[in-house]
């Protein structure tokens, strides 16, 4: 089944009002305003008030809004979720989630404060700890509202020293644990930011790599990086007519007792129904 659109997830300070007005005109299928450490501290108390509001006044549209709050032991934490679980965001995110009973402990308390049922949770992975116990935060879905996990690269890169070079080759093991992890728990999966907004070639190399991994979209820091974005995560012309061609074999009455065919000289099986319907669902959502 296909959860919402989540292509593409771009993050705004919740201290910026220019930005968080400008979200109401981006292609963005997920804006995350943010509250964390895109916030400085002397500004942490008025981007709350900021955010609440630009939640409560909505204007986003078909838009997902997510709110990110501080870490669990910051002297924030307490206030960011009474007060943005009450205006009701489509979710909040927990930064630097470590464990299962961490999202566990994020549900009770939106919960306590108020949050409507709609209101979900996304996690944070960007810990040595999360990433060893990945599995066992996506099981969190079971019991929790858990929607989305999204990778940290920069608190990754500071907390174990791998470094973010082309390829990222040394983080290639835990984004494939992350997709194996979401998808044994049927939670999106969201590859984490490319810093050099101004590099467009880079920014769509590292997509299609995430992509190709099995990520659902990419989180982004500046509106450039939308538009490269969506595409990639989008289906192409030539997979949506393949999709169509598979998805018009198996549907066919008199194919009822066919498991196996040709599309193009390619096999396929009735095993690739359930994926080319996706991608159908992924390109009328996508329209
Ligand atoms: C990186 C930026 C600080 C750059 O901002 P700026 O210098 O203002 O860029 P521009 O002059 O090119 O902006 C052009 C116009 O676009 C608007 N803008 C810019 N960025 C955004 C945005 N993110 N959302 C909405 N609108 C944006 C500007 O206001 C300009 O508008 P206008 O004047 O009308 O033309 C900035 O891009 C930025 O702050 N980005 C987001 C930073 C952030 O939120 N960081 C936290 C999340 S990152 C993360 O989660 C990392 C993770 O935790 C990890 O560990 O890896
Ligand atoms: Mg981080």
């Amino acid at each position: 089944m296909m959860s919402r659109l989540r292509r593409s997830m771009l993050a705004m300070p919740g201290s910026n009002a220019r930005a968080l007005e400008k979200g109401k005109t981006l292609a963005a299928d997920v804006l995350m305003f943010e509250l964390e450490d895109g916030v400085a501290e002397s500004a942490k108390d008025a981007a709350r008030e900021q955010v609440v509001a630009a939640v409560r006044g909505g204007g986003y549209g078909a838009r997902e809004i997510v709110v990110r709050v501080n870490v669990f032991d910051s002297p924030w934490y307490a206030a960011d979720i009474a007060a943005v679980a009450a205006a009701g965001p489509d979710a909040i995110v927990i930064p630097k989630a470590n464990s299962r009973e961490d999202i566990l402990r994020a549900a009770r308390d939106i919960a306590a404060a108020g949050a409507p049922a709609h209101t979900a949770l996304y996690a944070m992975i960007e810990t040595p700890r999360a990433l060893f116990d990945i599995e066992k935060i996506a099981s969190a879905a079971a019991e929790a509202p858990l929607a989305a996990m999204v990778l940290g690269p920069n608190d990754i890169a500071k907390s174990t020293r791998a470094r973010l070079t082309p390829g990222r080759p040394a983080l290639l093991s835990w984004l494939s644990s992350a997709v194996l992890a979401a998808r044994l728990h049927d939670v999106d999966i969201i590859d984490g930011i490319y810093n050099d907004f101004n590099d467009a070639e880079g920014l769509r190399r590292e997509a299609e790599q995430g992509r190709d991994l099995g990520m659902d979209g990419k989180m982004l820091i500046h509106p450039s990086q939308i538009a490269v974005v969506n595409e990639v995560f989008a289906p192409s012309p030539a997979e949506i007519a393949f999709a169509r061609r598979i998805v018009e074999i198996f549907d066919a009455p008199e194919n009822a007792a066919v498991g196996v065919a040709q599309v193009d000289g390619r096999m396929v099986e009735r095993l690739h129904l359930d994926g080319a319907r996706r991608t159908l669902a992924l390109a009328g959502a996508a329209d």
